[in-house]
């Protein structure tokens, strides 16, 4: 008997304001008709899928792969930053799907990885990434997600972890006297609450504080505007802790994965830097591990300025899940 018919497949992205969907036609086509709903429209995701497949019309799709910002632990999803709580599988037999395969959104980044073109792709220092060696990735938007690639005989073993919430670390004594002064606030100071949208608001807070400043009260494009502008100092020393911070939590991954194949970096905010990026003591600090700054001097990093990442990954996992044999029921 021929196999059931598995294009076009769905991907999504979903984010806790944003979810992106698009359509692979063919084996091996592009993303198509990708298009971007606002969450908060919809009651949950068979709704929001239902909607964008009635927008861009064509054949339905029997089969998705979707990455999603929450941690991913069997068949119900709660989204801790939207409404929306639903049973994956109800989920699919609503859409009349064959198989629908959720996956957390960094572990759809990190499938991606391999699949991402050289020219979306900006290098910031270090030499080759090494073959088949292991990749860190790490994202601030807005939250910071964190994961990696892990080789093995088959191929690229994703990680699914929570190294967004790993606890912040100071290099110099400003950066402890932020960490402190937000650290009156919360009682852990996870990366996260300094390194991620809401995180740099949160810095420039504290960063004016601790300089005896009163509060400037800007958002987080605001922050980025003043300092690619030149005019902000206090917005410009912000956006260098951030990167700062960044750069040490980026070295840290690379060292506890041994990333020599690589650190990529993605999520929407550090793209907006722009060429600001690679004059930041992000690349300083990524390798100011003593000992190991020789070894750390050869890994590369690279921001990822590719449009959906996200969904190129969530295409991958969906493969790997209709490659896997049918469970004997
Ligand atoms: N120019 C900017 N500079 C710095 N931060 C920004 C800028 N523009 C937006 N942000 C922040 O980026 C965060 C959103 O990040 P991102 O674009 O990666 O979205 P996301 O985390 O994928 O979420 P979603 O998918 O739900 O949109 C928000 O906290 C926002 O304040």
């Amino acid at each position: 008997m021929p196999a059931a018919p598995t294009y076009p497949r769905l991907l999504g992205d979903i984010g806790g304001t944003n979810a992106r969907f698009a359509l692979i036609r063919s084996q091996g086509g592009p993303l198509e008709d990708v298009r971007t709903l606002s969450g908060a429209l919809y009651e949950g995701p068979a709704e929001a899928i239902e909607a964008y497949l009635k927008e861009v019309g064509g054949d339905r799709p029997v089969s998705g792969g979707i990455g999603i910002a929450n941690p991913i632990d069997g068949d119900r999803i709660r989204m801790t930053n939207h409404t929306w709580a639903f049973s994956i599988d109800a989920v699919r037999k609503t859409l009349g799907f064959t198989h629908l395969v959720f996956v957390n959104d960094f572990t759809a980044l990190a499938l991606s990885l391999p699949h991402l073109p050289a020219d979306e792709l900006d290098q910031i220092g270090g030499t080759q990434a090494e073959k088949g060696g292991c990749i860190g990735v790490i994202g601030p938007g807005t939250g910071l997600g964190v994961s990696g690639l892990v080789p093995s005989p088959t191929g690229y073993i994703p990680l699914s972890g929570e190294g967004g919430h790993a606890t912040v670390a100071a290099t110099t004594a400003e950066e402890a006297a932020v960490i402190a002064e937000v650290g009156k606030h919360y009682p852990h100071v996870s990366a996260e609450r300094l390194i991620s949208g809401p995180g740099l608001v949160t810095l420039h807070e504290a960063l004016a504080a601790v300089r005896g400043l009163p509060s400037p009260g800007l958002g987080a494009p605001a922050i980025t505007d003043g300092a690619l502008s030149g005019k902000d100092s206090l917005a410009l020393d912000s956006i260098n802790m951030f990167c700062a911070l960044l750069g040490t939590i980026a070295g840290n991954l690379a060292l506890t994965l041994g990333a020599k194949g690589g650190v990529f970096i993605g999520g929407g905010i550090v793209p907006r830097f722009g060429e600001l990026f690679a004059r930041t003591p992000f690349r300083e600090r990524f390798e100011a591990k003593g000992r190991f700054r020789d070894y750390l001097a050869t890994v590369p990093v690279y921001v990822i300025h590719s449009a959906y990442p996200a969904l190129v990954g969530a295409a991958e996992a969906l493969d790997r899940a209709l490659a896997q044999p049918p469970l004997n029921r």
